[in-house]
């Protein structure tokens, strides 16, 4: 297993975002969380990735426990995210946009970079070098001296995956990645989604377009009130009576 998350609990003052879940993200598969609005997904992601430090439960990847780990320090080890909204410096070249954020999670420090040593010398070319291949990597090598502010919204959540590709994740957790584009572009994402695991990363996604989930996921994990309540394939998932309970509640639709 990749990651073993094993009862983990995350307490707001008297409200449980994720209770007791136990759960494990398989290697070199597509793994979705869905459920409800407020159903604890983000949480759970945030916890994963040191951004949230749990309550109780315990996290493993690839058997180490990063369970009280930060966020930076978790990143370092193989975890890479994108957000629920990716903020760009919008007078910025997609490009450096990239290029900033692998730079901000490099080595060199500020003594390099004021004195130019080789390290940061080297650093800056293999910066370029990774944003240019993450920038090919989701189709925008032709978009890379292009202003941000004038890409779509579609082309602006491939920025988010090359970002989210800086560190050379090996798991790649990514937060609604299909929000807000239509379909046929939803289409393209999912495209990208299934190279990263061909070229050897493991996918958790959250993700509310059930078409998308139910035709891209190997495994789904659903979350309602904070507890996992369903765990496998799509097929088992859109025929399970507590998930559709748990949809039909909230008036969404679970069914592709
Ligand atoms: N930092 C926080 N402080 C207090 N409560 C929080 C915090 N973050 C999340 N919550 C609460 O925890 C619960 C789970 O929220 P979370 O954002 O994880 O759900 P979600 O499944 O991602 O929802 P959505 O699909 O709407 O993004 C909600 O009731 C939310 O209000």
């Amino acid at each position: 297993m990749l990651l073993t998350i094993n009862q983990l609990t995350k307490q707001f003052g008297g409200l449980s975002a994720v209770n007791d879940v136990s759960a494990v993200i398989e290697e070199s598969k597509i793994t979705a969380i869905i459920g409800p609005n407020g159903a604890g997904k983000s949480t759970f992601f945030n916890l994963i990735s040191g951004f949230h430090q749990p309550t109780s439960g315990r996290i493993e990847l690839s058997g180490q426990d990063i369970t009280n780990m930060r966020a930076e320090h978790v990143a370092r080890l193989g975890v890479g995210r994108t957000f629920q909204t990716t903020h760009l410096f919008e007078q910025a070249t997609v490009l450096d946009n990239v290029l900033i954020g692998h730079r901000l999670r490099t080595k060199a420090g500020l003594f390099d970079a004021i004195f130019r040593t080789k390290r940061e010398r080297d650093e800056k070319k293999k910066c370029l070098d990774k944003a240019l291949e993450a920038l090919e990597f989701v189709g925008l090598t032709s978009l890379a001296y292009e202003q941000a502010h004038s890409i779509t919204q579609e082309q602006q959540k491939r920025v988010a995956f090359a970002l989210a590709l800086a560190t050379d994740p090996k798991l790649v957790l990514l937060d609604e990645p299909a929000a807000g584009v239509n379909p046929d572009e939803t289409e393209g994402l999912s495209e990208v989604m299934k190279k990263m695991v061909k070229r050897g990363k493991t996918v958790c996604l959250i993700e509310h377009k059930m078409p998308m989930v139910m035709s891209l996921a190997d495994h789904i994990l659903v979350l309602n009130h904070g507890e996992l309540i369903a765990n496998g394939t799509p097929k088992d998932i859109q025929k399970n009576e507590r998930v559709i309970e748990a949809y039909l509640g909230g008036n969404s639709n679970v069914s592709a």
